[in-house]
């Protein structure tokens, strides 16, 4: 099983604005997208909810025509237990705003369970997207991390609450502490709504990339914690195979410590 301990160089690049930080992470999807379609013929990409949901926006210009959209398999690292139309759902964020733009097969887009997600029920959809995740990975689909039987994501495209929290693993709940499970669910999540399902810390930690983008001021103290290697924050436990990158504006890097600038 991969290891959680910081043990890749934490990178990171501070830029002006927010939109420079989402243009640069358009970029960095692009250019991956690139390597792995032509090494593999897909890209597995796993999204998150929040203020990236319209970065990816930036995806839609000109520059990237050439992206090789049908090899795109699409997942996402949390979401929240509701029905798929509902506005807190961050496939239904996604959808309107970026996946209904670009053609990828609709079949390589895994959103959750939607009979769990209309049900509430956050272990079943836990289960069903565990089983979803091992169907890919026994079909070559997602890779395996250096044989560990954990899937092996090329890009996870990350975000940060300000209390810390990445994915839906909330500093102070247990689920960050699960190793065995590739998904697992929360009931009582501290942001609403509070049944959600995430990608447990191993998988995170497995992806060959994972580029963390964090914008604003309300931000700026948890960037600072992580950076000075706080793991009682979720975030600061984040690492990659090949490159785990903060990708941070001004206003939430004003508060890093001398020494990391
Ligand atoms: O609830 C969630 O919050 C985090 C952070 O969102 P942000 O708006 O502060 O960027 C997000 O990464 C996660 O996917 C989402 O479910």
């Amino acid at each position: 099983m991969a290891s959680y301990s910081a043990n890749t160089k934490r990178e990171k690049k501070v830029f002006d604005t927010e939109d420079d930080v989402a243009k640069a992470m358009a970029e960095y999807t692009f250019n991956l997208s690139k390597k792995f379609c032509k090494k593999r013929g897909y890209f597995t990409i796993v999204l998150s909810g929040g203020d990236l949901v319209l970065w990816l926006k930036k995806l839609l210009v000109p520059e990237y025509a050439e992206t090789e959209w049908s090899k795109w398999h699409v997942f996402w690292v949390d979401e929240r237990v509701v029905p798929l139309d509902d506005k807190d759902s961050n496939y239904k964020q996604t959808l309107d705003s970026f996946l209904s733009e670009v053609p990828i097969p609709t079949s390589n887009i895994y959103a959750i369970d939607q009979n769990c997600a209309a049900l509430g029920d956050a272990k079943g959809a836990a289960i069903v997207y565990e089983e979803c995740i091992k169907r890919l990975v026994n079909q070559n689909i997602i890779r395996t991390y250096k044989s560990s039987g954990f899937p092996q994501f090329d890009l996870q495209l990350l975000g940060m609450g300000p209390d810390g929290h990445m994915a839906s693993l909330f500093p102070g709940h247990y689920q960050i502490k699960e190793k065995a499970s590739l998904v697992t669910y929360i009931t009582n999540s501290p942001k609403l709504p509070p049944k959600r399902i995430t990608f447990t810390l191993p998988v995170i930690n497995c992806a060959s990339y994972n580029l963390m983008a964090v914008c604003g001021e309300a931000q700026a103290d948890a960037v600072a914690k992580v950076f000075k290697d706080d793991f009682n924050l979720p975030s600061a436990r984040l690492t990659a195979d090949t490159q785990a990158i903060w990708y941070l504006d001004k206003a939430a890097a004003s508060k890093l410590p001398s020494e990391c600038l």
